[in-house]
């Protein structure tokens, strides 16, 4: 409920006018069906007058227009409170702590943000506002005015609503269990759906496609079925109600008939009424339904709110200045089960260039994750210069550090905002620097110049472009703190050298963290750490390594033979 309190309050006027709106409309359309009780018993004894007829008339075009700028507010609520949903998972993803984001699958999360946000407008906008704008006023004015006519009927009308009530809540119980079971197949279904976009070439390459097509086609007639069951339900239930009125309609006339006690008049006005109080009762049913059931797809979706968040990426000290020394004192951390490092200790100084190397999963990205302050030790601490990191407001920290990583450093935007973000550079200056990580050509050969869309993970680079393209943003960056992780794996050897020497050139002075898996690119670097099984095994420099450190020598020595 927090989560649509947080949105109400952002729509305040616009919700007190729909509200007030409605209820006023409900009051006329009550006032309206029992005035007409009027007109009809005027009609019959010859009284009508002007007066009564123009009354009659100008309540019916007043209604007419109050529901037409109705739309107004309902339109926009229902729009914004959608959007703002979906907004808000943004603003979650923007805080989320990294531990949790990397237990959440993309099509999954996809899926549950569409079906929370759609679920959220609904309970919030179909459910409340529809409650108490529409349904909660009809049915109060609509029994006023039958208890005007005649008071049993109405206390009848009362009865008949518990009866309704009840009947609902045993239909819910089933209803509940088949949309968990849609919610459940249509998040697996958006996940088959995005891993076939994201994964062609491996899907395609190992035939998979038929399989992933035939899965999710199983899913999509599960979702078929057990919609269509839902409706039915649903529908059974309206029909069984419709008939329950027809029959209530019946016995008024019938009992006015016998006793001769109502006119005409109140005839009619009492089975307008009827149907205007009853039908909030069959309106408010399926919503109440929809709402029970929407509470399951929107508990999916503030589950996801509800994940902690990294408190501090806007909370803790502020530095203002960073010289660039990194301490690891004791560091312990664990996957789970998964021991990962155990008493890692090491000092990397201000402005050295330093390399980790070591077979894969030995734990480099790791620590490079615990250095961005992504994830944080189990025990131990980490210190830049003399701030313990745990201690750093990290969206600060962030303006003194910058991180390649290995894994698609591109984003879906064009090449100047993958460069510059939303910075102010000019053309030539980001030309430049494009021409220093090797690009020229590329770039001279784009219909658009930098403003070319790169599309979705730079799918129309190549990934030596994606990684040179990277590493053109740490150039605009300010950082004292770079790292590169594995940045040049994709580039061939003549085109990484050349890069690297003009990157250095820029990079004098700055605290250098390399990854790499090629060792003859790091030759020349202040000091190689060498990590086995999340263990420093060996530290110096390239030729000291090579004479000395056994493990080191064995992996120079792979390298050479492929
Ligand atoms: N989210 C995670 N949950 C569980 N285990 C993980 C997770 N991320 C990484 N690991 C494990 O932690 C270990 C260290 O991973 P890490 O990515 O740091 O290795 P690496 O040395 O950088 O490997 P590579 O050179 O292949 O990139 C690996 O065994 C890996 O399986």
């Amino acid at each position: 409920m927090k989560h649509c309190l947080d949105i109400l309050k952002k729509k305040k006027l616009l919700s007190a006018v729909y509200i007030l709106l409605g209820v006023v409309v409900a009051l006329l359309n009550a006032f309206s069906a029992s005035y007409f009780q009027k007109v009809l018993d005027a009609f019959g004894d010859n009284t009508l007058s002007m007066r009564t007829i123009c009354i009659y008339g100008f309540v019916l075009i007043l209604i007419c227009g109050l529901e037409y700028f109705d739309e107004y507010p309902s339109c926009k609520l229902s729009q914004s409170i959608y959007l703002e949903f979906k907004l808000k998972a943004l603003r979650k993803i923007s805080t989320i702590d990294y531990r949790c984001y990397q237990s959440l699958g993309t099509g999954k999360l996809v899926q549950k943000i569409e079906n929370g946000a759609n679920a959220g407008k609904s309970i919030l906008f179909d459910f409340y506002f529809q409650l108490f704008s529409q349904l909660i006023p009809n049915i109060v004015f609509s029994l006023i005015f039958i208890a005007n006519i005649d008071k049993t009927i109405m206390v009848y009308l009362g009865m008949g609503y518990i009866l309704v009530f009840v009947v609902t809540n045993i239909l819910l119980k089933y209803l509940y269990e088949i949309k968990a079971h849609i919610l459940n197949n249509e998040e697996i279904f958006n996940k088959y759906l995005v891993r076939g976009f994201m994964e062609l070439i491996v899907f395609r390459t190992n035939k998979r496609f038929d399989h992933e097509i035939g899965q999710t086609t199983n899913i999509s007639e599960e979702i078929v079925k057990s919609k269509t069951k839902m409706k039915l339900i649903h529908e059974a239930f309206f029909a069984i109600f419709e008939l329950f009125i027809i029959l209530i309609k019946v016995i008024i006339v019938f009992i006015s008939w016998k006793n001769n006690r109502l006119s005409v008049g109140s005839v009619v006005a009492l089975i307008t009424l009827i149907d205007r109080a009853y039908s909030p009762i069959a309106i408010f049913n399926v919503l109440f339904v929809q709402y029970k059931l929407d509470k399951s797809a929107f508990r999916r979706y503030t589950d996801l709110l509800d994940m902690s968040d990294d408190v501090r990426l806007n909370s803790g000290k502020i530095v203002n200045s960073i010289e660039g020394n990194i301490y690891f004192k004791n560091v312990c951390f664990s996957y789970e089960e998964k021991t990962i490092f155990k008493d890692l200790s090491f000092h990397i100084p201000a402005g050295s260039l330093v390399a980790f190397v070591g077979e894969s999963g030995s734990g480099k990205s790791t620590i490079v994750k615990q250095i961005m302050g992504l994830i944080k030790p189990d025990a131990g601490s980490i210190h830049v210069d003399r701030n313990d990191l745990s201690e750093l407001n990290l969206n600060h920290f962030y303006n003194y550090i910058s991180y390649t990583s290995q894994e698609s450093p591109i984003f879906d935007g064009t090449l100047r905002e993958n460069i510059v973000f939303d910075k102010d550079i000019s053309d030539d200056t980001i030309i430049e620097v494009l021409e220093r990580v090797g690009l020229t050509s590329f770039y001279s050969d784009l219909p658009k110049g930098i403003d070319t869309e790169v599309g979705e993970r730079g799918v129309m680079l190549s990934g030596g472009e994606r990684q040179r393209l990277a590493l053109a943003r740490v150039i605009f960056g300010d950082a004292k703190i770079v790292i590169l992780d594995e940045a040049t794996s994709a580039m061939d050897n003549v085109t990484e050298e050349l890069v690297m020497k003009n990157m250095m050139k820029f990079l004098r002075n700055k605290t250098i963290i390399i990854i790499a898996h090629r060792l003859n690119t790091i030759k020349n670097v202040d000091k190689i750490y060498v990590f086995k099984d999340g263990e420093i095994v060996g530290s110096g420099g390239f030729k000291e390594l090579l004479d000395h450190n056994q493990y080191f020598r064995q992996l120079w020595n792979t390298i050479m033979k492929n």
